[in-house]
């Protein structure tokens, strides 16, 4: 049993409670009761209407707020749909705020468009996120309006969310700290700014941590997802969606490259569940309320300001530390492929997908004609051996890594992914350009800055690389 010592002794001590005692007491209010009439000898009902008064003040004070006070007073939001279901990593929540006249001015700000005509206005959500971030950059600088969302969860480190912020900052893109599951906030962006498109990048990722905190995928990809077509479908104008699937749909799929119409109902993670539910939402808010969306299935989008719960990101760490990298291997030895696709051209797919995505055409709640529902492969079409991968960032970083191959551990992974891009190419105009080595340069250019400043101005390296 606990403990339990009082913090300054001889003050305080614990008695054994006297249950036996209990009924043969006046309870403690009757007590309170008694005395007060003594001192002031009003009459019972008096008093019993003050207690009431009293109950009613302080149930007031607890109650949650209509939607205008929580906004409008600049105090924390706490209402999020399917509250608790987002594990452990989610404690940033308790603290987000938002609302208040200098905040709206903000967020109406930075949403608006500077590049007429044609300009958008566009909601990003996860805007703190590694494609987030890019696109959002991407976005403000042909002169889009651009208001970013995200929650700055722990989920991987957030000092990296927050450099990324910073950097937003500096381009003039305010990032709303918040949850796509908090209704109230959704719906105060929405009646502060008329958006034309919102891009949905918030998400919990990774194929792998789905065995570890399943409950925020759910949270995230599903709920979270549900809740943000809710608040853009009741929208006045409704903004067209495009957001972010991803490769993992294909699952067992064994048929190479990856087309949009082959099978997708055999996923192997959690995670690939949770977007392919996503896929299936859309149809559902597409098909009643006449929302446009495009998913956009991403392979393995890698580059500067990435994500350090990716394999390139810490092997590259590791390999730096002289850590032990474990490659992963298919049945019999079998290699294991990703089609790697640079961030650069996973941005200019996004912005092509917000330029061709034609009209919602719901009002009120209500579909009013039919509307786009579309879906594409953003990949890079060229798989490479995770083997290989190794190797550029071996020559890249200088140094040797140490490898231990070992068996594909039953953990929601696939083998192999391959993206046939035909018609992200045909209808979207998209045209990856960025190999693997070159790519790699770039993130470990960027790596060595951000993480071992010293190192790159003791070499004098310009290039990322620390071996000549
Ligand atoms: O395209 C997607 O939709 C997904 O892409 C990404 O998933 P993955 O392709 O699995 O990337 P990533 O973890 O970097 O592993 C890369 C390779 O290294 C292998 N790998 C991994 C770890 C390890 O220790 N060893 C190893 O060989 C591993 O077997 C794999 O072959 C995103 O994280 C995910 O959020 C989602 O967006």
């Amino acid at each position: 049993m606990m403990d339990v010592a009082p913090s300054s002794p001889g003050k305080f001590k614990m008695d054994k409670p006297h249950h036996h005692h209990f009924h043969h007491h006046p309870s403690t209010a009757r007590l309170l009761l008694l005395r007060w009439h003594h001192y002031f000898p009003l009459s019972k009902f008096a008093i019993w209407a003050f207690f009431a008064i009293a109950l009613f003040a302080v149930l007031f004070l607890l109650s949650p707020r209509a939607p205008s006070d929580a906004a409008d007073s600049g105090s924390p939001s706490s209402s999020i749909l399917g509250g608790g279901g987002g594990g452990e990593h989610r404690r940033s929540l308790r603290t987000a705020s938002w609302g208040g006249p200098d905040w709206e001015k903000r967020v109406r700000s930075s949403a608006r468009i500077r590049r007429q005509p044609g300009g958008l206005s566009v909601l990003v959500t996860g805007a703190a996120g590694f494609v987030g971030t890019h696109v959002s950059a991407a976005l403000k600088k042909r002169g889009d309006g651009v208001l970013g969302l995200d929650c700055f969860n722990d989920y991987y480190d957030p000092s990296l969310k927050r450099a990324r912020q910073a950097l937003l900052k500096r381009a003039g893109v305010f990032v709303v700290e918040g949850d796509v599951n908090d209704a109230l906030l959704l719906r105060k962006l929405f009646d502060v700014v008329l958006f034309t498109h919102v891009m949905h990048l918030a998400a919990q990722a990774g194929v792998r941590y789905a065995m570890i905190n399943p409950a925020s995928y759910v949270h995230s990809n599903v709920a979270g997802l549900v809740s943000l077509l809710e608040a853009a479908k009741s929208a006045d104008p409704q903004p067209a969606i495009v957001w972010a699937s991803s490769s993992s749909v294909y699952g067992l799929n064994s048929k190479v490259p990856f087309s949009e119409s082959d099978r997708t109902d055999r996923p192997a993670s959690l995670y690939a569940a949770t977007k392919k539910a996503g896929e299936e939402i859309a149809h559902v808010y597409n098909h009643i309320y006449g929302l446009s969306i495009t998913g956009l299935r991403f392979f393995t989008v890698y580059g500067p300001w990435g994500r350090p719960d990716m394999a390139y990101f810490f092997f590259a760490r590791d390999i730096l530390r002289g850590k032990p990298i474990s490659i992963f291997e298919g049945p019999g030895h079998a290699t294991v492929f990703r089609d790697f696709t640079y961030i650069d051209d996973i941005v200019r797919g996004c912005v092509a997908a917000l330029n061709t995505a034609g009209k919602s055409t719901g009002r009120g709640g209500k579909k009013r004609g039919p509307a786009p529902l579309r879906v594409y492969n953003l990949g890079n079409t060229s798989p490479v051996p995770v083997a290989d991968l190794v190797s550029i960032l071996e020559k890249l970083l200088g140094v040797k890594a140490v490898r231990k191959v070992v068996k594909m551990p039953r953990n929601g992974d696939v083998q192999f992914t391959h993206a046939n891009i035909t018609l992200a190419r045909r209808e979207l105009g998209y045209h990856p350009t960025t190999d693997l080595r070159t790519g790699l340069k770039r993130f470990v250019r960027w790596y060595l800055q951000y993480y071992h400043p010293n190192l790159v101005k003791k070499s004098g390296s310009k290039g990322g690389s620390t071996s000549s």
